[in-house]
């Protein structure tokens, strides 16, 4: 009997799941449960762990690994999980309130079924953790920094695949100046040099940075207080506001979806698709500006890898920076999830 790790993968809008074989190699089986409502998560994993049991009969768990998306100040790199780091990691639910209760629903239900079963927390922000000082900072008093209030940056699994992947598709790109656009239902951009990032959109929570499904992205700080003041709205009511009822979403008036907002004549839906690829745009200047230049743009995530029209529009607007290659890489979370499972539990040279 041949040993695999599992994979879960809980996105905002998706639940991503996979096995890979302990020994590494490509995948045994993968699937999705995609357009998940708020409260489609649990189902969906339901699904993800029955379809499990029937496809890996044949094979030995190991271990499963989890895509967390926040790790705070304290997670550079993968961890092990036990009850004191799955508190910590709880903790840091109200700094990415659309994502960690998921990613680690999926770890209590792991736990229900086999509490014995090793598992491995892997971070959307450990990628971004070496990013320079300055990159990190906000410029609030120095307090505020030391206590955890900082620019984290997420989509880090994913950007940490493409950069793996880089060098064979653009030797030059992968040593030098990149941009990637992860575009999904959460989008960010990350600013690669040599393949580590040094720059990102997305700040302290996932809210950050470029127009999303649900979420307004970069917004003045003056704006919440505004609204609290002004129309007396409750500090709950605000984040729901902006995490849940914005981005694609609030500006169309008709969905979180890219692939409807293009199907759709409505004005209001091509607002929304005109001020996502306006605030990309934006971004891409800013983050080229932070790394000298740029040698590569690559698209990934939902959008980027299946959106010809929003790719183009994203060049077109990219086009004062000159001659760029550009580049489609399908991103992997789940296979970088896995290297990294079986890096954490997978003595070297041990045997089975
Ligand atoms: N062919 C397509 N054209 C345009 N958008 C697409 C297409 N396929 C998927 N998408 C969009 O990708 C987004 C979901 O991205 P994905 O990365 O799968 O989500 P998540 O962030 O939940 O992992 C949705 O907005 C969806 O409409
Ligand atoms: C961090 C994040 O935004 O993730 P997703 O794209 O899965 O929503
Ligand atoms: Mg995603």
């Amino acid at each position: 009997m041949a040993d695999a790790v599992l994979v879960i993968n809980a996105g905002s809008s998706s639940l991503k799941f996979a096995a890979f074989p302990a020994a590494g190699g490509d995948a045994l089986m993968r699937g999705t449960v995609d357009r998940l409502p708020a409260d489609g998560h649990d189902q969906a994993l339901t699904v993800a762990l029955d379809r499990c049991k029937t496809d890996l009969r044949d094979h030995r768990l190991i271990g499963v690994g989890h895509r967390v998306v926040h790790g705070g100040v304290k997670h550079s790199s993968p961890a092990r999980i036990d009850a004191a780091v799955l508190a910590e990691l709880d903790g840091l639910t109200p700094l990415a309130p659309l994502h960690q209760p998921h990613g680690l629903a999926a770890v209590r239900a792991v736990t229900r079924l086999a509490p014995d079963l090793p598992q491995v927390a892997c971070f959307d922000t450990a990628f971004h953790r070496a990013q320079p000082e300055v990159a990190q900072r906000f410029g609030l008093p120095r307090r505020f920094h030391d206590a955890g209030v900082r620019r984290y940056g997420f989509h880090g699994l994913s950007y940490e695949y493409v950069a793996s992947v880089l060098p064979g598709v653009d030797p030059g790109a992968a040593a030098g100046r990149t941009i990637v656009a992860h575009l999904g239902n959460g989008a960010s951009l990350c600013a690669l040099l040599g393949g580590r990032s040094v720059a990102t959109t997305m700040g302290f929570t996932p809210t950050d940075g470029l127009l999303m499904g649900t979420r307004c992205g970069a917004i003045d700080p003056g704006v919440p207080i505004y609204l609290m003041n002004h129309y007396g709205m409750r500090v709950d009511h605000v984040g729901h506001l902006f995490d849940f009822e914005s981005g694609l979403l609030g500006v169309s008036g008709l969905s979180a979806d890219m692939r409807e907002l293009l199907a759709s004549a409505d004005p209001h839906a091509a607002e929304a698709v005109e001020l996502f690829v306006y605030r990309i745009g934006r971004e891409i200047g800013s983050l080229a500006a932070a790394i000298g230049g740029l040698d590569a743009l690559v698209f990934t995530g939902g959008i980027g890898e299946n959106s010809a029209v929003v790719r183009d529009r994203v060049c077109a607007a990219a086009a004062w920076l000159g001659p760029v290659r550009t580049h489609v890489i399908p991103t992997d979370e789940e296979r970088m999830i896995a290297d990294h499972t079986r890096r954490l539990l997978v003595r070297p040279g041990a045997t089975p």
